[in-house]
């Protein structure tokens, strides 16, 4: 099938050059020109293990980038894939949805034929038939359902294993009004179904598809915060918390996945769709209370750590290293890392910053332009008065000498990813 993709960030690069791996014809459609540019020459614009290869292996043939709308005109259907951030009140963004949206139903106004598009952004209930139909049948003159179809097919993908994730996916879900945008769907994951072993292909309403986003999102944070819990529960008894989760895991009801305790979770999507689908139920009158306090115990972790380091040191005037800038391991992606609330809370408090995280350095610079960022975790310990450990890199559970070279050997890991070793005064936060 012929597609097009608006918006090539994390979700949109990945879902289109793996389309494009499996078989379909893909345009990307961004307002970045560098982000076309790239994908043109064959270059990931993003860090993420594999995809770089797809993108080289597919770009100038089967994966194509523009800034230009009408190349849409020669495609069956058009996924979503634009940022929903956050508003000051947590509530979901939809100002590039609603530009975007606008732009597509001005070119379908000139494409003869049906045609259809599938929000594939994370969006509140209701949005893809409340406000992205109706902008794109305004802009168009056309009527959904006659002229054009509207779906929404939430994405699951992890950062750091996104193409993994994407070709081997635990479900798909496939949110439709018409039997006709059925079909479409139908043939669009044909060949990802067959790859992926035939796995459960859930067919429901567009708002149903909408609120499964939100609900698995949900309750993968609370499961997080809920070990955090345990494990700030378990550190006032001196019992070891790793100990504890990794046997409640054992139980299959449980599972184990997600269970890990530490500084919390970060990145550019639990945070915001919590956010998100708490003000969104707040907006009908229902207060969710378990949300709301897993969203307080994942933004009390940070705090908890800082703490463990005022107990031993002064902060203002010393040097503190950041060992782990991105949000989670495998990524470059900054956005809500815990990171960078520990690096603003320490330069509030009058301690000079230096950063150091295999991939992420360059993103972070653009948030703290003017914090030291080391080329290796042994040149941001060397001379630093305490270090904390904000992302599970590998690479950290390997560190030992380089210790030697701090002026104070104090290390709080909020990622449990260090090994004690004598010579240093080691406190993991869970
Ligand atoms: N990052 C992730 O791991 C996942 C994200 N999602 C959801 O997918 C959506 C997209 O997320 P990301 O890919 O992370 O966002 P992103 O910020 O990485 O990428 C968005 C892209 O859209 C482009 N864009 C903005 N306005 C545009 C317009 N009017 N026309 C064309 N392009 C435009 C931007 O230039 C950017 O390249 C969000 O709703 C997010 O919640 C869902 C699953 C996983
Ligand atoms: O909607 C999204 O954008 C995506 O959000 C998450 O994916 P992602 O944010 O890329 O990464 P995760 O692996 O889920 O990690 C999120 C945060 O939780 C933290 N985390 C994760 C697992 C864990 O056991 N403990 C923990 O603290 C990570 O360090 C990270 O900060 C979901 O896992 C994806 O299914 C979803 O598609």
């Amino acid at each position: 099938m012929k597609l097009s993709i608006i918006g090539s960030g994390y979700v949109g690069t990945t879902v289109a050059a793996c389309f494009a791996e499996l078989g379909h014809h893909v345009v990307n459609v961004d307002i970045d020109d560098d982000i076309v540019r790239a994908l043109n020459e064959g270059r990931c614009p993003i860090h993420e293990p594999g995809l770089a290869e797809l993108v080289e292996r597919h770009a100038g043939d089967r994966l194509r980038a523009t800034t230009d709308y009408d190349e849409i005109l020669d495609t069956e259907a058009t996924f979503l894939a634009l940022p929903t951030p956050s508003n000051d009140d947590g509530s979901i963004d939809l100002g590039a949805m609603k530009a975007a949206a606008t732009s597509l139903g001005e070119t379908l106004a000139r494409k003869d034929g049906p045609h259809l598009v599938v929000t594939k952004s994370t969006v509140v209930p209701t949005t893809t038939v409340d406000v992205i139909g109706p902008r794109i049948e305004e802009a168009s003159g056309k009527r959904v359902g006659e002229g054009f179809d509207i779906a929404m097919n939430p994405e699951f993908l992890r950062e750091g294993t996104a193409v993994d994730d994407f070709l081997a996916p635990d479900k798909i879900v496939l949110g439709a009004q018409t039997d006709r945008a059925y079909e479409q769907l139908d043939e669009l994951f044909a060949p990802l179904v067959e790859r992926a072993g035939n796995p459960p292909v859930v067919k429901t309403g567009i708002s149903e598809a909408e609120m499964i986003k939100y609900a698995n999102n949900a309750f993968l944070a609370s499961k997080i915060s809920l070990a955090n819990d345990l494990a700030n529960i378990c550190k006032e008894f001196g019992v070891d918390s790793a100990e504890v989760l990794e046997t409640i895991g054992l139980d299959s009801r449980i599972g184990s996945a997600f269970l890990g305790a530490g500084l919390g979770w970060g990145g550019s999507c639990f945070p915001k769709d919590t956010a998100a689908i708490i003000a969104a139920a707040r907006g009908r009158g229902y207060e969710p209370r378990l949300l709301q306090a897993a969203v307080d115990v994942n933004d009390g972790q940070p705090e908890r750590l800082l703490d463990l380091l005022r107990e031993r040191i002064d902060l203002g005037g010393k040097r503190v290293a950041v060992l782990g800038l991105a949000f989670k391991p495998g990524t470059d992606d900054v956005r809500t890392s815990r990171a960078t609330l520990l690096i603003s809370s320490l330069l509030d408090a009058g301690a000079g910053v230096v950063g150091y995280d295999p991939v992420a350095t360059e993103n972070m610079r653009e948030r703290f332009p003017d914090i030291e960022y080391a080329d290796s975790a042994a040149d941001a310990l060397a001379g630093a008065d305490a270090a904390l450990v904000a992302t599970d890199w590998d690479e950290f559970a390997a560190l030992d000498d380089e210790f030697d070279a701090m002026r104070s050997p104090i290390v709080i890991d909020g990622r449990r990813i260090v090994t004690r070793r004598e010579g240093i005064d080691y406190e993991s936060l869970v």
